[in-house]
């Protein structure tokens, strides 16, 4: 498989996981923007992903991060209408970009379901797709949370998401974690990040970071076709990490 090989990394509980993730995020970003003067960071729905927004939130380090030059994009969303509490864009707004002082221009959320397509998700997965081909260079990180059926953003295993090799962004229709619409990135947008890191805490986690990390098929086990390009971390907690082998 392409993109770098994992590594794991085991925070105390969840909520040092958070801290720990915010704080190397603040690193990652800045260190992008000292390099090539922005950054550019994807983020996630679920506890995990949030969790580590409203981290940051509280961290002062957070203004080492000029963020006025950073774009932000979403590996995923739930299709619902916009300001809708369960959108995962919502979520982050509520927990971090409410206050920061970001660029809206370089905010981009997925289109909510009351938004210029509709209900028509194909259409707003295919104008999310376009937003992401006219922008230039890659994603710095991408955020992932994971499931405990393995998925990652909305790739969920067997459904034909998780299988698409050319378009970077599909819509999702019947997804077993609720709401059943989504839109999502797909493995090669993914892939195409120079670093994918994946949050996992709680021991429902457990058994998908064990098959995931044992070099199990994507179409099956969709988190273990997330890799980026230079690196790709398993940031998880002790419990998540249970059934992996001792290193
Ligand atoms: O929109 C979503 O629901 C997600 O993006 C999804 O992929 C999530 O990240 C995982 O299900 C993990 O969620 P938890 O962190 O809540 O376990």
């Amino acid at each position: 498989m392409t993109g770098a090989p994992p590594a794991v990394l085991v925070h105390r509980d969840a909520e040092v996981l958070a801290a720990a993730a915010a704080a190397r995020l603040v690193t990652a970003l800045a260190d992008a923007q000292a390099a090539r003067g922005s950054a550019s960071l994807v983020l996630t729905g679920g506890r995990n992903g949030i969790a580590v927004l409203a981290a940051l939130a509280a961290a002062p380090a957070r203004h080492a991060v000029h963020w006025g030059r950073v774009d932000l994009w979403w590996g995923d969303e739930r299709f619902l209408p916009e300001g809708d509490p369960d959108r995962n864009a919502t979520q982050a707004r509520e927990a971090l970009l409410d206050g920061l002082p970001l660029d809206p221009a370089r905010v981009r959320p997925m289109p909510a379901s009351d938004g210029p397509h509709g209900a028509d998700v194909a259409a707003a997965a295919k104008a999310y797709a376009a937003e992401l081909a006219a922008a230039p260079g890659a994603f710095d990180v991408l955020l992932l949370g994971l499931g405990p059926d393995t998925h990652v953003a909305s790739l969920f295993p067997g459904l034909p998401g998780v299988r698409e090799e050319e378009r970077w962004v599909v819509p999702v229709t019947g997804s077993p974690k609720p709401p059943p619409t989504r839109i999502s990135l797909t493995l090669p947008a993914i892939r195409s990040a120079r670093e994918v890191w994946l949050l996992a805490a709680g021991p429902d986690k457990a058994e998908a970071a064990a098959t995931a990390l044992s070099g199990a098929d994507p179409a099956t086990a969709p988190a273990a076709g997330a890799r980026g390009t230079e690196r790709t971390l398993w940031l998880v907690d002790e419990t998540a990490a249970s059934a992996l082998p001792r290193a």
